[in-house]
């Protein structure tokens, strides 16, 4: 039997007006959420016939051309005409590309705008999250900066298949005002304050998802794949902690529950990148067939920077960084991961 959500109830909403940079996949779902959720929200988008699809048509032509767009939801190719009056800034675009956007978009946010990131990648060269990037690079203060994160396929979420998420923001109200922004029927957002825990969660997860995707290519089974997830959120969790995350939050759903959803599900792109290259293709050839954003793979080598600075043994983050940079064959990397020295099954670095 298909599922069908119940229709959109007004019980949570409110007057709030969201900005959402930009119209890809993930963007326009959340898009979608908060008009659900009787928020005014805003696409912006790059790309004038996509603002056009969806304002005539109420269809995102590029990503979403067979899902129908609430009429709460408009889009523009303004940035300064999305970013006025809005109370919340809510970002999407591949990590790599936010400190230079950011630089341009900068002047147009307004001195109360809750600065929301969606994004699930680390700086390349920095180590840094997205949080601290929002930070820099306009001079938001912390308290407003906000982060959501969880098991949030874009298109289950488009087509209002139930799912929930953390929201992480130091200061609590305003991760309880975006969350009633955002709640509805088919998505449930929790609150949190450990914005550390929730960013790497969501980024590492995109690594362990490329690690269970290559071993899928190769053929291997569920035993396989079981054994990388719970490994690969063992050394997840090293690391958020070493940063100072709450350990309870690489359970939660930035954490296990992403994880989780990344790593069985075809509709990922990073485990969809891995099988590509656990068949045999190159990393070139992989990314000529991947047309939207794969985080993992540009994360890679900066998770593993990260965890060496902080003497942090990530083993699975190791050998997918050592494929991506063609280092390694995959033979390789099965043998590197499995004759490690033997250990017990929780150290807290190793
Ligand atoms: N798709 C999902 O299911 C999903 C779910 C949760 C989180 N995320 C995260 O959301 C972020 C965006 O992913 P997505 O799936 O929407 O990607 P996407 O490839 O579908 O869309 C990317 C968007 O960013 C824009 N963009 C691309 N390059 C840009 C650049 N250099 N400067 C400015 N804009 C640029 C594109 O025009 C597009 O609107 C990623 O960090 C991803 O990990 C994705
Ligand atoms: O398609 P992916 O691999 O970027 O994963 C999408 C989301 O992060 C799942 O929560």
């Amino acid at each position: 039997m298909r599922y069908t959500p119940s229709p959109t109830t007004t019980s949570w909403q409110c007057p709030a007006r969201a900005a959402v940079f930009s119209a890809g996949s993930w963007g326009t779902a959340l898009g979608k959420v908060l008009a659900d959720a009787g928020s005014d929200a805003v696409l912006y988008a790059r790309r004038g016939e996509i603002a056009d699809g969806i304002n005539t048509h109420r269809r995102n032509p590029a990503y979403f051309p067979d899902v129908q767009l609430p009429s709460a939801l408009t889009a523009t190719s303004d940035p300064a005409a999305a970013l006025d009056g809005a109370d919340y800034l809510v970002l999407s675009i591949p990590a790599q590309s936010l400190r230079a956007n950011l630089t341009t978009w900068a002047p147009h946010i307004g001195p109360n705008t809750v600065v929301v990131s969606l994004m699930k990648g680390i700086e390349q060269g920095t180590g840094k999250r997205a949080s601290k990037v929002i930070s820099e690079a306009t001079g938001v203060p912390a308290g407003r900066i906000a982060v959501l994160s969880g098991p949030n396929l874009a298109r289950e979420v488009i087509t209002g298949q139930p799912a929930a998420a953390t929201i992480a923001c130091p200061d609590q109200e305003a991760a309880r005002r975006f969350q009633a922004a955002c709640h509805t029927p088919y998505f449930r957002p929790y609150t949190s304050t450990d914005v550390t825990g929730c960013e790497l969660g969501g980024a590492v997860k995109n690594v362990i998802a490329l690690a269970v995707g290559i071993a899928t290519g190769m053929g291997l089974g569920h035993n396989t794949t079981a054994t990388i997830i719970t490994r690969g959120l063992a050394e997840t969790t090293r690391l958020a902690t070493a940063l100072g995350a709450h350990p309870a939050t690489l359970a939660g759903l930035s954490g296990l529950g992403d994880l989780a959803a990344t790593c069985s599900s075809p509709l990922s792109r990073n485990r969809t990148f891995g099988t590509h290259l656990g068949r045999g293709l190159t990393v070139a050839q992989a990314t000529a067939i991947t047309r939207q954003t794969t985080e993992g793979v540009k994360s890679a080598q900066a998770i593993l920077d990260l965890a060496h600075d902080h003497d942090v043994d990530m083993p699975i983050t190791n050998v997918v960084t050592a494929l991506l940079h063609e280092k390694i064959t995959l033979d390789k990397a099965a043998t590197l991961l499995l004759q490690r020295p033997p250990k017990p099954e929780h150290c807290p670095r190793r």
